[in-house]
């Protein structure tokens, strides 16, 4: 049985193409876009290509963007005072600090520092909280790109054991959060794995809905996989360059013989990736709709 194809990367066309309708009525109407600072400390060179392609999309969906790039020895001092900036700045909506950050930069004191309302990230503690509690302004992107392609695929969430596998803040624990709670598109029974889970196929063997994010490259096998469940492969490794230098992507999940068990997994690249960035701008809209007090 070949799993059907959960194609983030037409999903994610297909929502950029609402948004930019959206973009462009607001500024014929009142005359304000969306805006968008990414901020890069460092050359980390797969952070460099996220962030290329986070400003490219803003861009083509009409934002006013603003790439910042700083020096991999910035102060901590001195990032604060740059993201201190930009959470007074009217024309900005939407800050995004591209993590990781180098050694030495305390990452929650960074995330914040971010004035929640500008939090598109929402990795800010009162944009988490205000998940936990069932009362999100902005949802984290990764999870929220999964949920919209779990519910456009017309995968039963309500119900449905799901078993993700990893627990970090920006990926295991908000989907697991998310897809638990009371609503449309949840009401999941859900169980998390990680390191030091004792028998992990035991669990993943359960799943009707599988989410891996695990950063381990092909680290799900087939033979972990309950037949016809829904994979969602969140892995991004790079494994090698080809003969001209483009990055060679795997997953978390053993794509091939995944897809002989499953009923549908999403590929790497062209899944869940370009949800993602697709997700950031969808919270930008959001933020300068609030913040310019559009209610339409
Ligand atoms: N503050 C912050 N916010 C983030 O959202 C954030 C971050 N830091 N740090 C790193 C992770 C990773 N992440 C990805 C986004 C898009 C793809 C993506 O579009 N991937 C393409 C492949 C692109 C390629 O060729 O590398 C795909 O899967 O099809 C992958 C990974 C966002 N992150």
């Amino acid at each position: 049985m070949a799993a059907k194809l959960l194609k983030g990367a037409d999903v994610a066309k297909e929502i950029r193409e609402e948004l930019k309708a959206e973009v462009e009525a607001m500024k014929a109407k009142y005359g304000v876009v969306p805006g968008l600072v990414t901020i890069l400390v460092g050359e980390n060179p797969a952070s460099q290509s996220y962030v290329r392609a986070k400003q490219k999309t803003a861009h083509e969906l009409g934002f006013y963007s603003v790439q910042d790039n700083q020096p991999a020895d910035l102060s901590e001092d001195k990032l604060l005072a740059l993201i201190d900036k930009y959470n007074k700045d009217p024309k900005i909506d939407g800050i995004l600090v591209q993590l990781p950050l180098p050694k030495g930069v305390d990452e929650n004191k960074i995330l914040l520092s971010i004035d929640p309302g500008k939090d598109v990230d929402a990795f800010h503690p009162v944009n988490v909280g205000k998940l936990m509690i069932g009362k999100p302004d902005y949802l984290p992107c990764t999870p929220a790109g999964i949920q919209e392609l779990l519910v456009r695929s017309g995968a039963p969430i309500e119900g449905a054991e799901v078993v993700v596998v990893g627990r970090s803040n920006i990926v295991g624990k908000p989907i697991a959060m998310m897809l638990m709670q009371k609503g449309k598109g949840a009401n999941a029974t859900v169980t998390v794995c990680h390191t030091r889970t004792k028998d992990v196929k035991f669990h993943t063997k359960r799943a009707d809905i599988l989410i891996v994010a695990a950063g381990v490259t092909e680290y799900v096998t087939g033979d972990m996989i309950k037949p016809g469940a829904v994979v969602i492969d969140v892995g991004v490794n790079e494994v090698g360059k080809t003969a001209d230098g483009k990055r060679i992507l795997k997953g978390d999940v053993a794509f091939e013989a995944a897809s002989e068990v499953a009923s549908a997994i999403t590929p790497v690249p062209g899944g869940v990736g370009p949800m993602t960035i697709t997700m950031l701008m969808k919270n930008t809209v959001r933020a300068c709709k609030v913040h310019n007090n559009i209610k339409d």
